[in-house]
C-alpha cells in the first residue's frame, strides 16, 4: 500500500482515436477527498470501449485510460470515503449511485447526477485527472472507471464492495455488460411469464437480455442476429428461436413482417443491443399494437439519429431506453453477485478469451470476430 502517495504502474494509453492503444508506465496519484483508489485485478473490454476509440463518441476525449468492465482491490483511499476500505474487493461503475442526488432518491432511474459531469469530461469531480505519462502529460479518465490500468482513481459513489468469494476474473463482467442487459429486462422492462420478446443482436449485452426473459418465464424469445454462428449460444442462453435476417427470410419479407408473423401481431417488448439505428426502427416496429414495448441499449455512432412514422408511437408502441440495465450499482449489485453465485445468472459463460493485459489490442480485434462473447484481460500480467 503507498497511501498518500502516486504509483507508477501499467496502463493501455488511448493517445488518438483509431489508433492501437499504447501499453506504458504512468503515474496515478493518490486518491482525494471521497476517491478511492483500486488495484485493477482484471478488466473486460466492451464494444463501448472501442466504439469511443474509434472517433465515434461524443464525448470520447484524448488521450484517454479507457475500460469500464473491470474488477479488482481497493489499495488505498482519501479522506471522507466511507463505503469501502482498503483490501475490499470492489467492481468500478460507470454509473454513480450518490443515494442523495434526485435521481438517485427517484425509484424511476439509475442515472445518478452526482459525478455525470465532470465523468462525461474525462476529469475526477474536482475537475482535474489522477493519471499522468512519462513526460508528465495529463491523461483523461473515461467513464468514471478508467479500468485499462493496473491502479485508477474513482469517485467514492463509483464503486460498490463484494463479495470476496466471488472470483474477480469473472465478476468484472458485472461492471457493464452482463448487468446491463439482464437489467433492460427484469428492471428497465420488467418482463413477464409469457411475455413475448425479441433481442437484436446476440453480444454479451444482448444474450444477457434473453437470460432475463428466460428467468421471468417468458414464453418466446427470439434472437435476431446476421450471424449464424450465434444461434448455439442464444439456445445456450435461453432463446426459443433464432432469426438471422440475411438467411431466414422469406422472399419480399422483413424482419419486422417475420417477427409479427411469429408472435401473432408483435412482441411484448423488443431490445436493441446492435446500436445500430435502422435496427432500432426495426425493433419498435416488431412491437405488438396497443402495447409493444422497445427498449433502445445499444450505442449508436455520433450524428446518428432514429426514426419511425410517429403513427407507429400513436397506435401504442412504446419507444425507450436503458443505460446499465437501471441497475442502481451500490443498491443491487449484492443481488446480481448473490443470483451469480446461485447459479440463476451466466457469468462465466460470456468469458471466451482470456489475455494478459499487454495484449490489449487483441482483445479490441476479439470483438470483431464472431467467436468472442468477453476477453478477459489479467493486469497482473
Ligand atoms: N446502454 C448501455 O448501458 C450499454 C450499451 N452498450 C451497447 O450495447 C451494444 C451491444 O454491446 P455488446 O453486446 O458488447 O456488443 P457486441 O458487438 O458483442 O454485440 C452486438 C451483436 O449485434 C450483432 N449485430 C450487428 N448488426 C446487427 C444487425 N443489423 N442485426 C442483428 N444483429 C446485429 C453483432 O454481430 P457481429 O458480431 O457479426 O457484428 C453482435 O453479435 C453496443 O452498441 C454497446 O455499445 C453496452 C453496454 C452498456
Ligand atoms: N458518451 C456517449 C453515450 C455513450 C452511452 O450511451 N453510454 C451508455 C453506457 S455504454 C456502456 O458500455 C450509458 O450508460 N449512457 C448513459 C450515461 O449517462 O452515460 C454520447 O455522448 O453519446
Ligand atoms: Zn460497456
Ligand atoms: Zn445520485
Amino acid at each position: 500500500m503507498s497511501p498518500g502517495k502516486p504509483i507508477k504502474c501499467i496502463a493501455a494509453v488511448a493517445y488518438e482515436a483509431g489508433k492501437p492503444l499504447t501499453v506504458e508506465e504512468i503515474t496515478v496519484d493518490a486518491p482525494k477527498e471521497h476517491e478511492v483508489r483500486i488495484k485493477v485485478e482484471y478488466t473486460a473490454v466492451c464494444h463501448t470501449d472501442a466504439y469511443t476509440l474509434s472517433g465515434m463518441d461524443p464525448e470520447g476525449a484524448f488521450p484517454s485510460i479507457l475500460g469500464h468492465e473491470g474488477a479488482g482491490i481497493v489499495e488505498s483511499v482519501g479522506d471522507k470515503v466511507t463505503n469501502v476500505k482498503p483490501g475490499d474487493h470492489v467492481i468500478a461503475l460507470y454509473t454513480a449511485e450518490c443515494k442523495e442526488c434526485k435521481f438517485c432518491t427517484s425509484n424511476k432511474t439509475n442515472l445518478c447526477s452526482s459525478v455525470r459531469a465532470t465523468q462525461g469530461k474525462g476529469v475526477m469531480p474536482d475537475g482535474t485527472s489522477r493519471f499522468h505519462n512519462a513526460k508528465g502529460e495529463k491523461l483523461l479518465h473515461f467513464m468514471g472507471c478508467s479500468t485499462f490500468s493496473q491502479y485508477t482513481v474513482v469517485a467514492d459513489v463509483s464503486v460498490v464492495a463484494v463479495t470476496p468469494e466471488a472470483p474477480l476474473e469473472k465478476i468484472c463482467l458485472l461492471g457493464c455488460g452482463v448487468t446491463t442487459g439482464y437489467g433492460a429486462a427484469v428492471k428497465t422492462a420488467d418482463v413477464q411469464k409469457g411475455d413475448t420478446v425479441a433481442v437484436f443482436g446476440a453480444g454479451t449485452v444482448g444474450l444477457s437480455v434473453v437470460q432475463g426473459a428466460k428467468a421471468r418465464g417468458c414464453s418466446k424469445i427470439i434472437v435476431v442476429d446476421i450471424n449464424n454462428q450465434k444461434k448455439q449460444w442464444a439456445q445456450d442462453f435461453g432463446a426459443t428461436d433464432f432469426v438471422n435476417p440475411k438467411t431466414d427470410l422469406k422472399e419480399g419479407q422483413s424482419i419486422v413482417d417475420k417477427l409479427v408473423e411469429i408472435t401473432d401481431g408483435g412482441c411484448d417488448f423488443t431490445f436493441d443491443c446492435t446500436g445500430n439505428t435502422s435496427v432500432m426502427r426495426d425493433a419498435l416496429e416488431a412491437c405488438h399494437k396497443g402495447w409493444g414495448q422497445s427498449i433502445i441499449i445499444g450505442v449508436a455512432a455520433a450524428g446518428q439519429e432514429i426514426s419511425t412514422r410517429p403513427f407507429q408511437l400513436v397506435t401504442g408502441r412504446v419507444w425507450k431506453g436503458s443505460a446499465f440495465g437501471g441497475i442502481k450499482g451500490r443498491s443491487d449489485m449484492d443481488g446480481l453477485i448473490s443470483d451469480y453465485r446461485d447459479g440463476k445468472l451466466k457469468v462465466d459463460e460470456f468469458v471466451t478469451h482470456e489475455r494478459p493485459f499487454t495484449d490489449i489490442n487483441a482483445a479490441f480485434e476479439d470483438l470483431h470476430h464472431g467467436d468472442c462473447l468477453r476477453t478477459v484481460l489479467d493486469l497482473s500480467k
